[in-house]
């Protein structure tokens, strides 16, 4: 039986409209405009996008949009500068320093210098650290969106095996520890992982972020499990054009998955309005607000 396909596009776009909602309640009842300032620094061309993309849907939530412009050449402090008048600026309630940054520059220095409370990626190592050991965090985007899809496809994940393919601080870790706190046993498996295949066929729950294109094919993956693509690989494909695909080799895992999520429409869809919500969110919090139901973990 051909498995279910997890609609994040749409899933994302009821989302943003509960986002929207909120926005409007916290502006109706107390005045209250939440705002998001995205930092790029460079000129790559799907980072462009990317910010585009943020910054339209910042807007239609209703929320105020703040962007900075930086050359690729920019001194590390200038970045640091930038960091310390958004940390420091209450209209802004949440800041996203887009990665990659420039080889020159120190991106843990810089993404440490954000304001835990504004820091509505989760990379902040306080916000790591909060995860990490199961208190009250802002959660990195892409995993906080792969655990909605999750709980929305399976209920209670308690007892489940999840597996996540990646390490990397971004996906893989936060997701493990996301899984860990929603009762899953975890397996982390990884580019040195040995046995990779027979590990990722003892999952209930398969999660890929290793940034192989393709790399999770049917005998990967037991029969009924839920498979959630993170990948986001640009490849070749023929005549100058390019074509997106995930880590999943979609036509071969959708013969024996249950439920897979499908790259395009799947988790990016999700990672932004996850990152609208975190500012909804981060904005409540620094208020003293209550938070909005249903928009964090
Ligand atoms: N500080 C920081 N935070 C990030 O969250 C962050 C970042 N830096 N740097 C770059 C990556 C990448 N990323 C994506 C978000 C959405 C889609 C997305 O919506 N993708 C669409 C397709 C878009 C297309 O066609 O290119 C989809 O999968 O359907 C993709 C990629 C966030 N990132
Ligand atoms: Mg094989």
């Amino acid at each position: 039986m051909a498995a279910e396909i997890i609609d994040g596009k749409a899933f994302a776009a009821g989302l943003r409209s509960r986002v929207a909602a909120g926005v409007a309640a916290l502006k109706e009842a107390h005045g209250l405009v939440p705002g998001l300032a995205v930092v790029l620094v460079g000129e790559d061309p799907a980072s462009q996008v990317y910010v585009r993309n943020k910054g339209r849907q910042t807007l239609e939530c209703g929320m105020q949009s703040f962007e900075h412009r930086l050359p690729a050449d920019a001194a590390e402090t200038e970045i640091l500068d930038i960091v310390a008048r958004l940390n420091a600026d209450p209209q802004v309630h949440g800041i996203l320093v887009q990665l990659p940054l420039p080889a020159h520059v120190d991106a843990g220095k810089v993404i440490n210098a954000i304001d835990p409370a504004k820091d509505v990626d989760g990379f902040h190592i306080s916000n790591a650290g909060l995860l990490a050991t199961g208190q009250k965090a802002m959660v990195p985007c892409t995993p906080l969106g792969c655990l909605m899809m999750l709980r929305d496809r399976l209920g209670s994940l308690s007892g489940k095996h999840a597996v996540v393919i990646g390490r990397s601080n971004i996906v893989g870790k936060p997701m493990a520890a996301l899984l860990l706190r929603e009762s899953c046993t975890v397996t982390i498996v990884h580019s040195r992982t040995v046995g990779i295949e027979a590990l990722c066929r003892q999952a209930d729950i398969l999660v890929a972020a290793v940034g192989r294109p393709e790399m999770v094919t049917a005998d990967w993956v037991k029969p009924g499990a839920t498979v959630i693509d993170v990948g986001i690989n640009r490849i070749d494909a023929g005549e100058g054009r390019t074509r997106l695909v995930g880590d999943v080799a979609f036509a071969s895992v959708s013969a024996v998955a249950g439920a897979l999520s499908p790259v395009p429409g799947g988790v990016g869809p999700m990672t932004i309005a996850c990152l609208l919500a975190n500012t909804l969110t981060a904005c409540a919090r620094v208020h003293g607000l209550p938070e909005p139901e249903g928009l964090a973990v």
